[in-house]
């Protein structure tokens, strides 16, 4: 990974101090009791949702996949090929990131989000592919109703992007991404193998090398209505997997066979999905997952979730490979990486409307 010198502060965010609330201010004002009209979401009266008890989500004990006998290998690929296709969502354990280093990075994350509003300021962009953007909502200016959360995004890989606060952000974010990154990159030969293909198929075919690799650090603080309000609604991720981690606080659930399961994770393990191009490269057999943050009125939850995509330039189509060998009909256009994430990011976050569109 290159490392670039940190960004210069803008001095044109400096001159404009009308920027949005974030939800972290609002859920720290004294007299809060109830939320604001714009941020209340009509629920679905019908909706269920799954306690993670009653059903058993998969598990891949990631030393195995890496260091188990022939037979734990390939046991573990068959059960990772099979947590892809039924349910695009699995927990990941043994997969030996160090926990005081998935600690520390919680721990920075909140130490920006505590930074002073002026302190966040320069980081106020506005583009997807800005090396470095906070926020809050999602796309504010696209959405008439705001998510409970405020975020940082920050691009990783190729190109290593750090902010200058608070301190040890950039040695903590270096060796965590890095880590992440390997553990990812594994995970994907180990799909590779399970669909059939060469197990450095999907590295090669979609340039993992410099593949985009992106920090996404959710901040959702205690909401009086929890009910009437969401973190971040029903999406499903771009690029291939996204292996988040969070501060011992749930509120991830996932959508499988057409209701809501509350993911409870297994400490210090990876809770990992399945992104729109690896539903494209495989021609939709494995499919993104849909999955959404809830909140809560008691404490606040922090995420982290590294994205992990093909490179920029790489055009995603499904795999002739895979077409070849089960007589399939391509179901999606290819689209240049970098063009899907300037299209997902300039819309609403809706459901999987994005991939909709590559659909033939
Ligand atoms: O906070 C969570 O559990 C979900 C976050 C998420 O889906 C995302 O950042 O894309
Ligand atoms: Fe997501």
């Amino acid at each position: 990974m290159a490392e670039t010198a940190p960004p210069l502060p803008s001095q044109q965010s400096r001159s404009h101090p009308s920027h949005m609330k974030t939800v972290k201010t609002l859920s720290e004002s004294p007299d809060l009791i109830s939320i604001p009209s714009t941020y209340i979401i009509r629920p679905d009266p019908q909706e269920q949702v799954i306690s993670s008890e009653l059903v058993s989500l998969p598990v891949i004990d990631y030393s195995l996949l890496v260091s188990g006998t022939p037979d734990q290998r390939s046991n573990a690929i068959h059960d990772l090929g099979k947590a892809c296709q039924d349910w695009g969502f699995f927990m990941v354990i043994n997969h030996g990131v160090p926990e005081g280093l998935m600690r520390s990075i919680v721990d920075v994350c909140k130490g920006f989000f505590d930074l002073t509003e002026e302190e966040k300021q320069q980081y106020e962009g506005k583009n997807v592919l800005d090396p470095i953007r906070c926020g809050t909502s999602f796309n504010a200016p696209a959405e008439k109703v705001f998510f409970w959360k405020d975020f940082l995004k920050i691009l990783v890989n190729p190109v290593f992007h750090s902010p200058t606060k608070p301190e040890m952000f950039r040695e903590i974010s270096l060796e965590y991404s890095k880590r992440v990154r390997e553990v990812a990159r594994e995970l994907l030969e180990g799909i590779s193998k399970s669909l059939g293909l060469e197990e450095n198929y999907i590295d090669k075919a979609l340039d993992l090398e410099e593949g985009l690799q992106v920090i996404a650090a959710n901040l959702y603080p205690p909401c009086p209505q929890p009910e009437l309000a969401i973190g971040m609604p029903p999406h499903s991720d771009h690029g291939l997997l996204t292996l988040l981690i969070q501060n011992g606080i749930g509120g991830l659930q996932i959508q499988h066979q057409g209701k809501w399961v509350n993911v409870n994770a297994i400490p210090i393990s990876f809770l990992v999905n399945t992104g729109d191009h690896l539903e494209i490269l495989t021609n939709g057999m494995y499919k993104s997952v849909l999955h959404r943050a809830v909140v809560n009125n008691k404490a606040t939850r922090i995420s982290i979730a590294m994205a992990h995509g093909p490179s920029l330039e790489s055009v995603v189509s499904p795999s002739p490979h895979l077409l070849q060998n089960h007589s399939n009909r391509p179901a999606y256009t290819g689209m240049k990486y970098k063009d899907y994430l300037q299209f997902q990011q300039s819309n609403k976050l809706e459901g999987k409307t994005c991939l909709d569109r590559l659909r033939i």
